[in-house]
């Protein structure tokens, strides 16, 4: 099926819009009005744009409060209509979308609304334009899907028929079935939106929550479904009002869209990309930094050991049971700071991942490798965060650890930390939807509801993907807007320990320095779980935070932050879940007080 995305779902100049959304693969647009009136170009000039960038245009919109409405206002909405659709000609765009009434004027009265309908239509064909009509969430008297199409049905007219918006129909709890007993041919149009599930004003909803499909809570390919058995043979288009996507660069917003239409089409059986291959495990984590020293010595007193060394690269290897860090001090250490830069998972099959993510528009990463390093297949995350799709282990598949020469001499292997329990990475501002969407189609893994968190200066988002036996767990987050100073890109790797007391002192004993907590967390914690005095009294002289849910209890602390990267030790026990989000406000705070301040 052709794709389309509606101009005001994009940010920028119109023709900032149509580049974005040609370069992303999309076949056609929704001209919004308001972006051609604004627009420099002249209409012909705007066909023209659109026809080199390989884009048709697909619909043109909207037109508002036309019909049930008295006879001397009709008769100027339809020179209104009429100037319209002589601007439509020089555009090349054969469908109008005309929203429900919003108008104080406008009556309940049906059969009114039909004969205007009809009357506009009859218009429309003379200049061979097709009208849409949709029912807006909002409309005074006209608000559901099948409302407005009994209307259509009723005014019976060729060159009229009914636009379907995911957003409106679900947001009003409308069932979607009934759209299979709408005639396909009469739906001249579809418009697809998500959006997060929320109590609210649906006109505020959709004018600034709307998000593409599968970032919210709607079940937009169940929709899909029925449209497609309706007989539907027009566009999947997005018309996506989001507060974000108006700021954020249209070029990547027109990826994620893309994106969301793939795994959308994948969804309903229209479109058959490779299949996921879910990551089995985390192979590494590899932190670059101009300066090895502070980081290698924080690794070395949580009981790392420096194991191998890169044969061609200045990266080290530190291991702790299956838990490895790559510590790089190449180029884009200088560039960058010390930041959590890539992520090594380990994959069932690495290529095949690799062409799933390329399928879903990832960008795959050349592979900067000498001839005898093994193969690494590599994309971008939306973030920048390099993943590697990897094998440690395995006979079919060369292991990314041939790369590297054992260390000559090696301090004897630590104990306590088994394995990464879960990567954190702060994602921009306005990529966190998108981010979320990524991790789930393009990695297959499966994303936790997400959580707000306080911070002393904002709001934090946080969202967990992980794969199914939780052996990968990424906590996205989103946080307040960056200073330039922290770059905004707070990150850490959380190790999982089976003792996390017994892991803590021997971090201390070694040198290294854990984050304090306030005092007041611990009188809090004795009011709302039952402890020894001692085993309070050690959580407190650690800075060690308690959690529990319904499946277990989570223990975890924090080292000091180098540059913009720290480390948790965490003991899950039982089936715990989380990631300790109800003690995250305390951390935050506890981080941010223990920033250098000047
Ligand atoms: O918010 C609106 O006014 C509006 C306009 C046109 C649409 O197609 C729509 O779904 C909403
Ligand atoms: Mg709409």
């Amino acid at each position: 099926m052709r794709t389309s995305i509606a101009t005001v779902s994009l940010s920028g100049s119109l023709t900032e819009k149509l580049t974005a959304a040609s370069r992303a693969g999309f076949d056609g647009v929704e001209i919004f009005e308001n972006d051609l009136l604004a627009s420099p170009l002249t209409p012909e000039e705007i066909r023209a744009r659109c026809a080199d960038l390989g884009l048709t245009i697909d619909l043109y919109q909207p037109m508002r409060d036309i019909e049930a409405v008295p006879s001397d206002e009709f008769d100027r909405n339809l020179r209104r209509a009429e100037h319209k659709f002589r601007l439509m000609r020089r555009l090349g765009a054969d469908t109008v979308l005309v929203c429900s009434s919003v108008s104080p004027l406008a009556v309940d009265d049906d059969a009114l609304a039909a004969r205007q309908l009809r009357r506009l239509a009859e218009l429309a064909q003379d200049f061979g334009i097709r009208v849409a009509y949709e029912a807006l969430a909002w409309g005074r008297h006209v608000s559901t899907y099948d409302h407005a199409w009994s209307i259509v049905e009723q005014a019976g007219h060729p060159a009229l028929g009914t636009c379907l918006d995911s957003f409106h129909i679900l947001a009003r709890g409308s069932d979607p079935k009934g759209i299979e007993d709408i005639p396909g041919e009469k739906i001249f149009f579809l418009q697809l939106a998500d959006a997060p599930l929320m109590a609210m004003d649906v006109l505020q909803w959709s004018r600034h929550y709307r998000c593409f499909p599968g970032q919210g809570g709607f079940d937009i390919a169940g929709l899909v479904g029925h449209v497609i058995r309706a007989g539907y043979q027009g566009p999947l288009s997005l018309e996506v009002f989001n507060d974000v996507f108006r700021q954020a660069e249209a070029g990547p917003t027109a990826v994620d869209a893309r994106r969301s239409l793939l795994v959308l089409q994948e969804a309903v059986g229209l479109a058959e990309p490779p299949a996921p291959v879910v990551p089995s495990g985390i192979a590494f984590a590899e932190l670059v930094t101009p300066d090895a020293e502070p980081v290698s010595a924080v690794l070395e007193a949580l009981g790392f050991t420096r194991t191998a060394r890169h044969r061609g690269k200045p990266v080290d290897l530190w291991q702790q049971g299956e838990a490895r860090v790559l510590l790089n001090t190449g180029p884009a250490a200088r560039r960058d700071g010390t930041s959590l830069a890539a992520i090594g998972l380990e994959s069932p099959d690495p290529a095949g991942a690799a062409r799933r993510a390329e399928a879903l528009l990832a960008p795959v990463l050349p592979r900067r490798r000498a001839p005898e390093d093994a193969p690494l297949d590599a994309v971008a995350a939306p973030d920048g965060t390099e993943l590697f799709f990897c094998v440690t282990e395995g006979d079919e598949h060369p292991s990314w650890t041939s790369d590297f020469e054992p260390a000559e001499r090696q301090s004897p292997p630590g104990e306590g930390v088994h394995h990464i329990d879960h990567l954190a990475l702060t994602q921009p501002w306005h990529q966190f939807d998108e981010a979320a969407l990524f991790h789930r189609s393009v990695l297959g893994l499966g994303a936790q509801e997400s959580v707000d968190v306080a911070d002393p200066y904002g709001l934090l988002r946080s969202r967990a993907v992980t794969n199914a036996d939780g052996s990968v767990r990424i906590a996205l987050g989103v946080g307040p807007a960056p200073t330039a100073d922290e770059g905004g890109r707070a990150q850490h790797i959380a190790l999982a320990t089976d003792d996390v007391v017994t892991a803590a002192r021997r971090f201390r004993a070694a040198g290294g320095r854990l984050l304090p907590m306030p005092p007041n967390y611990y009188d809090d914690l004795a009011a709302r779980y039952e402890f020894t005095d001692d085993e309070l009294a050690t959580y407190r002289e650690l800075g060690i935070l308690y959690d529990r849910d319904a499946g277990g209890e989570f223990r975890h602390c924090y080292t000091e932050t180098v540059d913009r990267v720290f480390f948790e030790l965490v003991q899950r026990d039982g089936d715990y879940r989380g990631y300790g989000a109800q003690n995250a406000p305390v951390r935050l705070a506890a981080q941010h007080a223990r920033r250098p301040v000047g």
